[in-house]
């Protein structure tokens, strides 16, 4: 694929170079553009103590009646309710003590008229009887060695009774295939003897960081270098969104090296990351390896900040995401572009951010083209969401990443923001998802 298929238009530079101009497209744009080549993964079984977090693969259907008998709610008796009829504060009625019952046992005696079974809290309720009378409410003794109880009040048929399939009947569908497994999800899972649940597999996610600049962490600074972040914090973002990775180290810029190390990659994982390298610099590589490679640049530059020079290509169906080097840039390239897919992959119906209003707690008066992804805290403050910026607004500020639990929407085009003003915010810590983009609610 040629250059000039990628929107790329070629201008003469002040200095007789040749400088390129990107056209931007708009954010939303960008994102449908990505969204086509995002396809439902392939799915595993894993062991039900290991499902949380995970995708179901399948509807979970109830497989049984919950409970799967009439059982005790109470520690108490169970009676035949038509017994207690007549008792009151002046007729307390008695009844026959015949067996004793914990959960987990269930009674062998036939309960007839004036006849009550000591029954504990989970316990299957005898056939005969349909009311269950709380301890606290009977008086209890024994008379020739024999086991009676009495009530003074009456019950009716089906008082303190869990019944059979109060919970779920028998085939209704429960949790739809594509659901984040919680810990209630778990639960039901157990309830219907899942020992092994399947599940949607992870995405393998390569990450290469690009950047002669960069050192590895265990080393120490030297001048015009710098520790390589991205690639740490694109593994925790690649975790977060569901999915696992592979991470190939850093690479010089350096073009023969880099098209070689990533073209390599592309054969062993679902989805490849690259950070860095795909402005318009000298040593800015990622444009010509996805022409070496024959890739289809779905899109070179986007109407937002940061990450306006976010490239996205794809090569035989698997999506190649050229995040931006700088820190912050590269961060929200991945919550927008990247997370969508591996939800996608996952199965969620639910693979946007889900976004809310907030009340905006500091001004924002810069005018902008572009729609702004501002790195923001939101709390609340007496009832209401409110949100402020987590550090320093640039691109290539890592600082304020640690503590953004949110990205601001400031669309572009506009005045500037105010304190007080009602903004977008789109939640990252957030795992249910919705399958609405905030930029088409
Ligand atoms: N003449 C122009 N210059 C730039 C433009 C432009 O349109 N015209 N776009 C700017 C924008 S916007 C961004 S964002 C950056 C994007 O740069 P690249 O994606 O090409 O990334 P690099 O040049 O490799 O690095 C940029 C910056 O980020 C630091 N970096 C890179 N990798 C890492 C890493 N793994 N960990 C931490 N920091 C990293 C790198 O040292 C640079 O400071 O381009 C603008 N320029
Ligand atoms: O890609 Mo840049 O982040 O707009 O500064
Ligand atoms: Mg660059």
């Amino acid at each position: 694929m040629c250059l000039i298929n990628w929107y790329y238009k070629k201008v003469e530079g002040v200095r007789g170079l040749t400088v390129e101009t990107r056209k931007p497209i708009p954010v939303k744009e960008a994102i449908r553009k990505v969204m086509k080549f995002a396809e439902i993964g392939s799915n595993e079984e894993v062991l039900l103590p290991d499902s949380y977090g995970r995708y179901l693969a399948e509807d979970l259907i109830a497989s049984h009646d919950v409970p799967p008998f009439h059982k005790s709610p109470y520690d108490g008796f169970a009676i035949r309710a038509i017994d207690s009829k007549e008792a009151s504060q002046l007729n307390e009625i008695e009844f026959k003590v015949i067996d004793e019952i914990g959960a987990g046992f269930v009674t062998t005696k036939k309960v007839g008229p004036f006849e009550a079974v000591r029954i504990m809290t989970g316990a299957q309720m005898p056939y005969e009887c349909d009311a269950v009378v709380m301890l606290e409410l009977t008086k209890e003794y024994e008379r020739d060695g024999k086991k009676y109880m009495s009530i003074k009040r009456s019950f009716r048929s089906g008082d303190n009774v869990s019944f059979q399939g109060e919970d779920t009947k028998k085939g209704t569908p429960l949790v739809e295939k594509g659901t984040r497994i919680n810990p209630g999800v778990q639960a039901l899972l157990a309830t219907f003897g899942y020992e092994k649940v399947r599940v949607s597999k992870k995405p393998l996610i390569g990450i290469f960081a690009t950047g002669t600049e960069l050192l590895e962490v265990n080393e120490p600074l030297v001048p015009g270098k710098i520790r390589n972040s991205n690639a740490y914090m694109v593994q925790g973002q690649v975790i977060r969104s569901g999915a696992t990775f592979r991470y190939f180290g850093k690479l010089n810029d350096q073009l023969d090296e880099c098209f070689e190390a990533i073209k390599n990659a592309l054969d062993e994982v679902d989805i490849l990351i690259t950070t860095g390298g795909v402005s318009v610099g000298d040593y800015d590589y990622l444009p010509a390896i996805y022409e070496r490679l024959g890739a289809n640049v779905l899109f070179n530059k986007i109407g937002m900040r940061p990450g306006s020079v976010t490239t996205v290509a794809e090569l035989n169906g698997k999506l190649l995401f050229g995040l931006s080097g700088n820190p912050s840039a590269c961060y929200v390239g991945y919550e927008l572009f990247v997370r969508p897919v591996v939800k996608t992959m996952l199965r969620s119906y639910t693979p946007y951010l889900q976004s809310v209003d907030a009340i905006l707690e500091e001004d924002f008066p810069k005018p902008n083209p572009f729609t702004r992804f501002v790195r923001g805290a939101a709390t609340f403050k007496e009832g209401h969401l409110v949100v402020k910026t987590s550090g320093l607004d640039k691109s290539n500020v890592v600082t304020s990443l640690s503590g953004a639990n949110v990205l601001i929407v400031l669309p572009g085009g506009t005045r500037g923001f105010t304190k007080g003003d009602k903004v977008t915010i789109l939640l990252l810590e957030e795992e249910q998802g919705t399958n609405t983009l905030w930029a088409e609610k």
